[in-house]
């Protein structure tokens, strides 16, 4: 009987002859949620989600994916998965239209191929030869073919790189479609406003090692750290840190007797947090001396 989750992973090791790539990784991804995968280039983000895709070997490690390790996983499995790879597939001779017409032939029960190029907003693109696609048209037109056999598990692998901002929008909502639906999703990104925005949990990954799983708004006691105040007083810009920013504004509030000039509450945003958190490692990291000699 398949587990209540989508992946479970213990103890998942990958070896390249010169680097130790994912290095005894713990993940649970739970059915119908979307899980972001953050961490620097070359943490071990794509490694890992290719073993789980069954397109590389674990060298050790217990991996089920949707019920199944993915070394074992045959055209059954593989069709309940839908995959956006970092490198696009090359059919430059087809056109949009063609191309995921084609792809939903491939499925048993594909989602509708015209919906789905107006979903990623290629309707006026359905006749172009996709050589002739932009680079943020070509990642749509990748995006469209990951959802188009109405996967139970996506994969996303830096799926809105190139986006204009209006596209990564239309894109967001595409996804939370797709979760609304009930559809898991597997998202790596560099855009962490993207991670704060889509995900339900995000696993940070530095070194090929799990740092932490958290929600957007509890990493690193995100929830609980100091609030910074900020307003213009009549000698310049003021700053304070406090637990309790409310009294803070109501003090201010009272003194000013209205509007406090340029007033900002923030607390540390989930790049702040990020960063915290990869420093920490790096600063733990062995020396590169061997490497930089
Ligand atoms: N086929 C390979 N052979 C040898 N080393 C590899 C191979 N693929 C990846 N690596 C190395 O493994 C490490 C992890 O790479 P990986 O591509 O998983 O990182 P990533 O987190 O996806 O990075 P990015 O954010 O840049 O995509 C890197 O040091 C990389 O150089």
């Amino acid at each position: 009987m398949e587990n209540d989750n989508a992946v479970r992973v213990r103890g998942l090791v990958k070896r390249y002859p010169d680097k130790v790539a994912v290095d005894g990784v713990d993940l649970d991804i739970h059915r119908g949620e979307v899980f972001a995968l953050l961490g620097p280039n070359g943490a071990g983000k794509t490694t890992a989600t290719e073993i789980l895709e069954g397109y590389r070997r674990a060298d050790e490690g217990e991996i089920s994916v949707l019920g199944t390790d993915p070394a074992h996983g045959d055209r059954h499995w593989r069709a309940r998965l839908g995959i956006v790879a970092q490198t696009s597939r090359d059919e430059a001779e087809l056109s949009v239209a063609e191309l995921v017409y084609h792809f939903a032939g491939y499925y048993p029960a594909p989602r509708d191929p015209e919906q789905v190029i107006a979903a990623v907003g290629l309707e006026e693109k359905r006749k172009t030869r996709t050589r002739k696609l932009s680079g943020g048209q070509r990642r749509r037109l990748d995006v469209a073919l990951g959802v188009i056999g109405n996967p139970e598990l996506l994969f996303l692998d830096e799926p809105t790189t190139g986006f204009d901002p209006e596209a990564r929008r239309q894109f967001w909502t595409l996804i939370e479609e797709l979760r609304t639906e009930g559809t898991t999703i597997l998202l790596t990104t560099h855009y962490l406003d993207e991670a704060e925005h889509l995900a339900d949990r995000v696993g940070v990954i530095a070194n090929g090692k799990m740092v932490e799983v958290a929600t957007p708004d509890t990493l690193g006691g995100r929830g609980a750290r100091t609030a910074r105040v900020s307003w213009l007083a009549a000698d310049g810009p003021r700053e304070i840190r406090t637990d309790r920013p409310s009294a803070e504004v109501a003090r201010l509030l009272a003194e000013y007797g209205g509007e406090i000039p340029e007033l900002q509450v923030r607390r540390p945003s989930l790049e702040d947090i990020y960063l915290e958190l990869i420093g920490s490692v790096d600063a733990t990291a062995p020396a590169l001396e061997g490497a930089l000699k």
